[in-house]
């Protein structure tokens, strides 16, 4: 099934108000040169998000949050929820980021719980998935990705309201990227597990490659069957890679 591509840009723990400059410039030249053939989104820190709700409207620019608590309110100090990141004006969440995983011991079924609270507020839920270096080296990248995507999908998944990142842990801002042949065996090893999972509705859930894509390998990557995009950390901090990024989808003017 063809779906339409996304390309996701996360800022992680990047961008202060003077940051919001390369938003516009991202805006401005998806207006001037008019771009239908992926959907695009930029995931800043949260801070940011409203200032850059008011900032983007009426362009094609999505925006999402990088982290959410499983609960909507309440009292659980310097956490943010999904309905707030709603509120502010996201339109979807990262959840399951292997720094996440790595830096505050997540779980998948702490995982699949966020996933869950992102369809409760109406957000689309971008599932990390991904070995590390280890993992790879032992030959268990498949059992381990099988596993993540086992225990950190919700109920009611659809190609609506979530999509899947593959992100090898090893690739992520190393300059590192798997091999064309090794990115094409696991997305279509996920694609299967979401068709065994999820019948007909695993097909449209996109599934994004993440872990060093840059304008110099974003066409390879993105060329990939069953790469429906992309996860974008610091190439996605400058507007000019970013849509050098989005570019290689072609443009229509
Ligand atoms: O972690 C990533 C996106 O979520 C990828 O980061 P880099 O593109 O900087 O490798």
């Amino acid at each position: 099934m063809d779906v339409r591509p996304l390309v996701a840009g996360n800022w992680k723990m990047n961008g202060l108000e003077t940051s919001l400059a390369e938003l516009t410039s991202l805006g401005k030249k998806l207006k001037d040169h008019p771009f239908d053939m992926a959907d695009v989104m930029i995931c800043p820190p949260a801070t940011l998000i409203a200032r850059a709700h008011d900032m983007l409207a009426g362009t094609a620019i999505a925006l999402g949050g990088q982290d959410c608590h499983t609960a909507e309110s309440g009292a659980h100090t310097g956490d943010i929820s999904a309905e707030m990141l709603a509120d502010a004006g996201a339109d979807a969440v990262i959840v399951g980021h292997s720094e996440r995983r790595a830096d505050h011991g997540e779980t998948d079924a702490l995982i699949a719980e966020k996933a869950a609270a992102a369809h409760r507020a109406g957000l689309t839920a971008i599932i990390c998935v991904g070995e590390t270096e280890k993992e790879r080296r032992d030959g268990i990248t498949l059992a381990i990705v099988g596993e993540q995507l086992e225990g950190s999908l919700p109920d009611g998944v659809d190609g609506d309201n979530t999509v899947i990142a593959y992100e090898p842990v090893w690739a992520i801002g190393t300059g590192l990227t798997p091999t064309i042949e090794d990115v094409e065996e696991v997305h279509r090893f996920i694609r299967g597990h979401l068709t065994e999972k999820l019948g007909n509705k695993g097909e449209s859930v996109r599934i994004l490659y993440g872990g060093s894509v840059k304008p110099s390998n974003a066409a390879e990557l993105l060329a990939v069957p069953e790469v429906n995009g992309a996860l974008v950390g610091g190439a996605s901090l400058k507007a000019d890679d970013f849509y050098g990024i989005l570019a290689t989808y072609g443009k229509n003017s």
